[in-house]
């Protein structure tokens, strides 16, 4: 990791500074890394949206957000201070034809001094405004600088293939490839990540990472929360657009690239879009058969009930937004050839989890007795993402006993007891690796492209043919029924995840 004084300096513009990520996620990571001195030594933050407000009065409602979600807790007055002091706010409109005169203004002002920092315009503004911000910054020239100016894109990436193309094109007209930093930020997080290193720094599973001893690799990411305050954003989105099409796919790619030749961005890249190039597209006549959607009602956790999604802000009554989404995907390359990789996610399930699990074949030969076998599970390798972050091995073992029974074992590895600390949020490395230059755990364009390609036939059925049957699942369940069946059908069933309560 780059010390402070090895960081460039820079500064930091954040479109929508008002808004819910800045206050939730932007700024308590900026903090933390701050505490950790992770920052450079000449950085600063620049916030613009539209409301009229004084630099005081933007500081103080940042570090509430900070108090809430810094994973350190409460901020202590003096580094705060200390922090707040790199902050300033400005009021722009940027729908307005002379938007951008006071940032630029203030960057002129910044640029003076020995030595101009490099700049970053984090757009964390509604995905209609894209156009507007990244035009004003094209119009004043604010971007030019193609190694030293950078521009970080929020997810929403487009909403269909179509739109998605339109705005990278949009954007490669105004900027080279190279500033574009498109974030996801389950990418950002330790354990993704560890994917990489479990997989190509150890020996002893790549032999194993394939076909041939791989039965079926399942992909969960189950969310306890309902759509919460963002029923305007999802009502257009939905479980496949939100969660599929980006953090799933981008997992899946994770667990079945082929080993990168070196960690540079492009390969790694490069790696991961041969993954989903590879992906057998889904007909329109096979949705129903490899894609399930699903809606949660009413339900309980505990003592407290919560509404179903229809009853929540913002939605509509007879909405047919689907909050869950389960696909069976098949790789088609040397590797992965006819196994199956079922993904599903979904809001207010049973709990909050997210893990891989890779469920290996059987032993070519069990020489035990029957009784021996009663037992028996198959092996399987679990990458828990969150929460509990870890990986957990399950193995066959003898039962202790006079006996010869075959029992399942877990050997387990917990970043919580085999390292010190909390680990960085996704947001801390992905900022970091902004200002260090570094777009690995970027999406490119073409990736962009190829994951809405894989979940398109998928989402046009859908739209075409609306559900009749929603709501289906019960708030606090592990969702629909169809999903069940849909792994059912080749004699295979969700794992339940071992769950920790938050
Ligand atoms: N919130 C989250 O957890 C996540 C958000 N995202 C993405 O991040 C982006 C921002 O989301 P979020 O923070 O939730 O959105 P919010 O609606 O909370 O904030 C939007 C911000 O944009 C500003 N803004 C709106 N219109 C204009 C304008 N015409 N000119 C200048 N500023 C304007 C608002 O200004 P003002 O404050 O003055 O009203 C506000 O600061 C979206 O693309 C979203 O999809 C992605 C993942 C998670
Ligand atoms: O991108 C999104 O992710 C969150 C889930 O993220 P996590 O880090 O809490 O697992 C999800 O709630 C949201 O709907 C989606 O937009």
């Amino acid at each position: 990791m780059p010390t402070t004084a090895q960081l460039e300096p820079t500064v930091l513009v954040i479109f929508g500074a008002g808004g819910d990520l800045a206050w939730r996620k932007l700024v308590p990571a900026l903090y933390d890394l701050y505490l950790d001195h992770r920052l450079p030594e000449r950085f600063t933050i620049v916030g613009i949206a539209r409301r009229q407000q004084d630099d005081e009065t933007f500081r103080s409602h940042l570090r509430q957000g900070v108090d809430s979600f810094s994973r350190r807790g409460k901020s202590a007055d003096e580094p705060w201070r200390e922090f707040a002091d790199r902050i300033s706010y400005l009021a722009e409109d940027f729908t307005q034809p002379d938007a951008g005169a006071l940032l630029g203004r203030r960057l002129q002002e910044l640029d003076e001094g020995t030595e101009r920092p490099n700049r970053i315009f984090y757009l964390a503004i509604p995905p209609g405004l894209l156009e507007a911000a990244a035009g004003m910054l094209q119009r004043l020239g604010l971007c030019r600088d193609c190694q030293r100016d950078r521009i970080v894109v929020e997810k929403p990436f487009g909403r269909d293939l179509d739109s998605a193309r339109a705005l990278n094109r949009l954007l490669g007209e105004m900027f080279v490839e190279s500033q574009i930093y498109r974030i996801d930020h389950y990418l950002g997080k330790e354990t993704v990540q560890n994917i990489l290193a479990f997989r190509f720094a150890n020996s002893l599973f790549e032999p194993i990472w394939n076909r041939r001893y791989i039965d079926h690799v399942q992909i969960t990411v189950a969310e306890k929360v309902g759509v919460e305050e963002r029923g305007g954003y999802y009502e257009r989105a939905g479980a496949l657009r939100d969660m599929v099409q980006n953090h799933l796919l981008q997992i899946l790619c994770l667990v079945a690239m082929e080993p990168p030749v070196s960690f540079d961005a492009d390969e790694v890249r490069n790696k991961k879009v041969d993954v989903l190039r590879a992906i057998r597209p889904i007909r329109p006549e096979e949705v129903h058969q490899l894609a399930v959607r699903g809606q949660y009602g009413a339900g309980q956790y505990g003592a407290g009930a919560v509404p179903g999604y229809r009853n929540e802000p913002a939605v509509a009554g007879e909405s047919v937004t689907e909050t869950f989404a389960a696909l069976k995907l098949n790789i088609g390359n040397w590797r992965w050839q006819g196994v199956p990789f079922y993904l599903r996610t979904g809001k207010r399930l049973s709990a909050k989890v997210s893990e891989v699990s890779i469920v290996f074949r059987p032993a070519p030969h069990q020489p035990f007795p029957a009784a021996a076998a009663e037992g028996w599970q198959p092996n399987r390798l679990v990458i828990r993402i969150q929460p509990e972050e870890g990986i957990v091995t399950r193995i066959q073992v003898k039962q202790p006993g006079t006996r010869f029974l075959l029992g399942a074992a877990d050997m387990q590895f917990r970043y919580r007891e085999a390292f010190r600390g909390t680990p960085p949020e996704a947001y801390e490395t992905l900022l970091l690796d902004v200002m260090r230059g570094d777009a690995t755990l970027f999406m490119r364009a073409d990736q962009v492209e190829c994951a809405w390609s894989v979940v398109s036939p998928v989402l046009e059925v859908w739209e075409t043919v609306p559900p009749t049957d929603f709501p289906d699942y019960r708030a606090g369940s592990w969702g629909p029924e169809a999903a069940d069946l849909l792994i059912a059908k080749e004699g295979h069933s969700w794992l339940q995840p071992v769950v920790t309560e938050e």
